[in-house]
């Protein structure tokens, strides 16, 4: 077999997979062929398969933590791991709606180091190599998940007098902060890091302040892949929110 490309960086190698396998989600929704659990079904296949052998293809040394395969081997004792969620928000895909997103991370020693997230059905792909400051005026909004509000998100949007917004996939909910058009993205009760590598990644590159609840930084590639709670808000918002948090009631 001919070598990988040598020329492509980690940076364009994640948000040139982002991108990709966004192409082949919109691809499977094409012309509402298939519907229901079989489409998002057909997605988390399809996006995975691709990613999986660009990932093998271009940069066979590292290892891989994706939502969609198989955990094996020693990945939780490697420098360099990929985690991937090819298809977050897979019930909104499935619904049609545009609130999905493919995230791709670099972790070296359990930290970020790139990120890209893909919006497919938006057209937007935000890398953490390129992305401005998340610097804009605030907003008053909250981002939660369209099934409702968590213990610690409703405790935030009561104490700071914040408007839920309802925004399918955790990296849909993460960009919309990025973006601008929400202050903060609060989560407990339970995700994985592969539901939230790739947004904390590009958030923190755009200045945002990326923490668990309880203030401690976001370590990722622990042996169980579990990362249940966090908060991405304004930097400016983010004692307050902490505090919201550690005091709920
Ligand atoms: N309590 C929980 N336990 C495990 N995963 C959760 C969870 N709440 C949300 N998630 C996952 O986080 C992602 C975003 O969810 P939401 O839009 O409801 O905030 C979804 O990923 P997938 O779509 O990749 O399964 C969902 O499955
Ligand atoms: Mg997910």
């Amino acid at each position: 077999m001919r070598p990988s490309s040598p020329a492509i960086s980690d940076a364009e190698l994640a948000a040139a997979i982002a991108e990709g396998a966004g192409e082949i989600l919109l691809g499977v929704r094409h012309r509402d062929l298939l519907d229901g659990r079989l489409i998002g079904d057909v997605g988390d296949a399809m996006a995975q398969a691709w990613i999986s052998t660009v990932l093998s293809r271009h940069r066979r040394h590292d290892a891989v933590l994706s939502e969609e395969a198989e955990d094996v081997g020693d990945r939780a004792t490697a420098e360099r791991v990929w985690i991937i969620d090819p298809l977050d928000g897979t019930s909104e895909f499935s619904m049609g709606t545009s609130d999905w997103a493919v995230h791709v991370a670099l972790t070296v020693d359990g930290h970020p180091e790139v990120a890209a997230v893909s919006l497919p059905a938006k057209g937007e792909v935000f890398r953490s190599d390129h992305v401005p400051p998340a610097d804009g005026p605030l907003t008053g909004r909250l981002a939660v998940s369209r099934y409702g509000h968590s213990y610690h998100s409703a405790a935030v949007a009561d104490r700071l007098g914040m408007d839920a917004v309802r925004i399918g996939s955790a990296g849909a909910k993460a960009m919309a902060v990025v973006r601008g058009d929400a202050d903060a993205y609060v989560h407990s009760g339970g995700q994985y890091e592969w539901d939230n590598c790739a947004p904390v990644g590009v958030a923190l590159a755009a200045g945002l302040h990326c923490s668990r609840l309880d203030g401690r930084p976001i370590v990722y590639n622990n042996p169980q892949p579990y990362m249940p709670d966090f908060i991405i808000c304004r930097p400016e918002i983010a004692d307050a929110v902490l505090d919201a948090v550690a005091t709920p009631w």
